[in-house]
């Protein structure tokens, strides 16, 4: 069965807001304080980073997987290496915004060797990295510049040209750790353009950032660094997304 294309599909479909929680392989610490996430109403568990070998990788799914339940893990990998046969699925990225072979077609082709007999769901996902100009980890680890916000004609002919290739899904990324997220018009645009469910992260620290996200057209919005800084922050947006996914039914 394929529960996160399920998911994905659904919230976009619906016009319902998900949440995910990005998990830092190299940070993870395994705690019984994380048992609450179960039933905490949490959409999905991103594990990856720029940086990362296998083995804390494998570690951090395998452990996360004893405490969420029926939540589906998912590798965000930063590079053919971030592989793991425990993981629910893979968003299998293509870093289409920039023009650096490795991380267009290269990886992918010894990413496809390592994950050809694990069984994992396979999300075709279009990943394109947009900021004011801010370079950080994932701009270094593939040698790729952000777009600006400000090319949205850009930004909307690559995410077009992502989708006649066949890409399901697409991810605007500003970055981990951003000081200014996706702007709103980038992701109006990439939404009504694509018509594809849309991940959106980078920067997301406030509440208000992420309904700002969620009104301008992400159905799912991924959240690191903040609630690495304070982990009352997931609590905090999961209510905020329940509130506001009733609101819609009402409306
Ligand atoms: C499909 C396969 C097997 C590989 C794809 C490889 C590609 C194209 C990766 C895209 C480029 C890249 C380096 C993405 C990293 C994405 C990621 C997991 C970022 C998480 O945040 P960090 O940048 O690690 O944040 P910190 O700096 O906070 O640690
Ligand atoms: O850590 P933050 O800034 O929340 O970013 C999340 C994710 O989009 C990074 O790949
Ligand atoms: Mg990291």
């Amino acid at each position: 069965m394929k529960r996160i294309n399920k998911l994905l599909k659904g919230l976009s479909k619906s016009g319902q807001k998900g949440l995910a929680w990005l998990v830092d392989p190299e940070k993870y610490q395994e705690s019984p304080q994380l048992e609450w996430i179960e039933n905490s109403g949490l959409d999905l568990i991103l594990v990856g980073g720029s940086s990362g070998n296998a083995e804390a990788l494998d570690f951090t799914i395998r452990s996360l997987k004893a405490l969420s339940g029926k939540i589906p893990i998912c590798i965000f990998p930063g590079s053919k290496d971030q592989v793991s046969e425990h993981a629910d699925g893979i968003l299998f990225l293509s870093l289409i915004s920039g023009t650096n072979p490795e991380y267009l077609i290269t990886q992918q082709v010894e990413g496809a060797r390592a994950i050809e007999h694990l069984g994992l769901e396979i999300l075709p996902t279009g990943y394109l990295l947009v900021n004011e100009g801010e370079i950080l980890s994932v701009h270094k680890a593939s040698n790729t510049l952000p777009l600006l916000n400000s090319e949205v004609d850009r930004i909307r002919l690559i995410a077009l040209a992502g989708k006649y290739l066949g890409l399901k899904y697409f991810y605007l990324e500003a970055g981990s750790g951003a000081k200014a997220p996706v702007s709103n018009s980038v992701i109006q645009t990439v939404k009504k353009t694509v018509k594809s469910p849309l991940i959106v992260g980078g920067g997301l620290d406030s509440l208000e950032k992420v309904k700002k996200a969620f009104d301008a057209g992400a159905d799912l919005v991924v959240l690191g660094n903040a609630i690495e800084k304070d982990p009352g922050f997931l609590a905090e947006v999961l209510k905020a997304k329940r509130w506001y996914n009733q609101l819609l039914n009402i409306n």
